[in-house]
């Protein structure tokens, strides 16, 4: 899972109706459109677009009934690769000794919500990483509408082929109808006994520490500027949230892929996502396709609604929490 610690980043919810005390009963506008990362002084942000529906042409890439793991490193693709705007090629990453993605291969088309799932430990985060160009791969490539990402992305770098990525931390999502200074120091205004000129104080600071000045009393939408944006990659966006919450933040990513829209990167529309989430609630109702992670492979790849049937040993194991199975903890 992603830290947030080093980094202040704020995507954008549509809850109206704010107070202090009671922000989480508002609506959820329908129209949710932008998201918000701030990174080392980096604006990264985006929105989506329809869904599309993956065929049951996916559906070979599960595995076998077999008790043998076969491991899927590579997707027999059957679609048009115009589509395809973020490829993982035979990605391989170490941390030292530890080998944790062993050639990785997947490719995110257009219009696409995919759910990346696994358990601990398995490198879910680090490929989010390694396709936001936070990490470098030891080994294979990483292609970004079919342009060969070099390198890790930089300050000058916002988008590769016209394509922007955004990163969305863990309890990142952010309320559209307040002000910056409302959104960061929202925890605070929420539990803290600090009076509201001290938590001014330190949201100030703390968005000058991420290279931010003087946007404090601004709405998120007017921080937008023309940025387009196209692919959001979420980590763990539901964890640590009651069902209830999670619930409001899985129609949240939802409901920002906005069906009908093309493709040509108009404010507010179009896109894909990836979510790397372990919450049951989140893979149903917020990713229509899946892929399975297990030691640094995948091991398993299929439809939202595959996962609760498949007869995968690994996936039955994964999806009944039960302790007896090929995933040894
Ligand atoms: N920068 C790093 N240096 C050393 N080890 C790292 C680094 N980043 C990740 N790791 C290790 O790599 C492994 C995979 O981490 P990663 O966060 O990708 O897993 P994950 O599948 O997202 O796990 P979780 O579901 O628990 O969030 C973990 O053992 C983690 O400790």
């Amino acid at each position: 899972m992603l830290s947030t610690s080093s980094s202040a980043l704020f995507p954008l919810s549509s809850y109206h109706g704010y107070s202090r005390s009671n922000v989480c009963s508002g609506t959820i506008a329908s129209n949710m459109s932008n998201f918000w990362v701030y990174r080392q002084r980096k604006i990264v942000c985006s929105c989506m677009t329809s869904s599309r529906n993956v065929s049951d042409e996916l559906s070979p890439f599960k595995l076998s009934d077999s008790s043998e793991m076969k491991i899927l490193n590579s997707v027999d693709e059957p679609k048009d690769d115009s589509e395809v705007l973020i490829e993982c090629k035979n990605v391989y990453k170490s941390f030292g000794e530890k080998h944790i993605l062993r050639g990785v291969s997947f490719k995110i088309r257009h219009g696409e919500a995919v759910g990346i799932i696994g358990p601990s430990g398995t490198g879910k985060s680090t490929i989010l990483k390694i396709i936001a160009g936070l990490l470098a791969p030891d080994k294979g490539e990483v292609y970004i509408r079919g342009k060969r990402r070099e390198g890790l992305i930089s300050d000058e770098e916002v988008s590769i082929s016209g394509l922007r990525i955004g990163l969305v931390f863990q309890s990142a999502a952010l309320f559209d109808s307040l002000t910056v200074r409302e959104n960061v120091g929202f925890l605070l205004y929420e539990n803290s006994k600090m009076s509201d000129d001290k938590i001014a104080e330190l949201v100030t600071e703390t968005l000058a520490a991420v290279g931010l000045k003087e946007v404090e009393d601004r709405l998120p939408s007017e921080l937008s500027g023309g940025m387009k944006k196209r692919v959001l990659l979420y980590d763990e966006p539901t964890a640590g949230l009651d069902p209830i919450a999670s619930t409001v933040v899985e129609d949240l990513i939802r409901s920002v892929h906005i069906k009908g829209e093309d493709d040509v990167g108009n404010a507010g529309k179009v896109a894909s996502y990836i979510v790397v989430t372990h919450q049951h609630s989140t893979i149903r109702r917020a990713v229509d396709r899946l892929i399975f992670l297990y030691e640094g492979e995948i091991v398993w790849e299929g439809l939202t609604h595959e996962f609760t049937t498949s007869r995968s040993p690994i996936v039955q194991q994964f999806a009944s929490g039960n302790l007896e199975g090929p995933i040894k903890y």
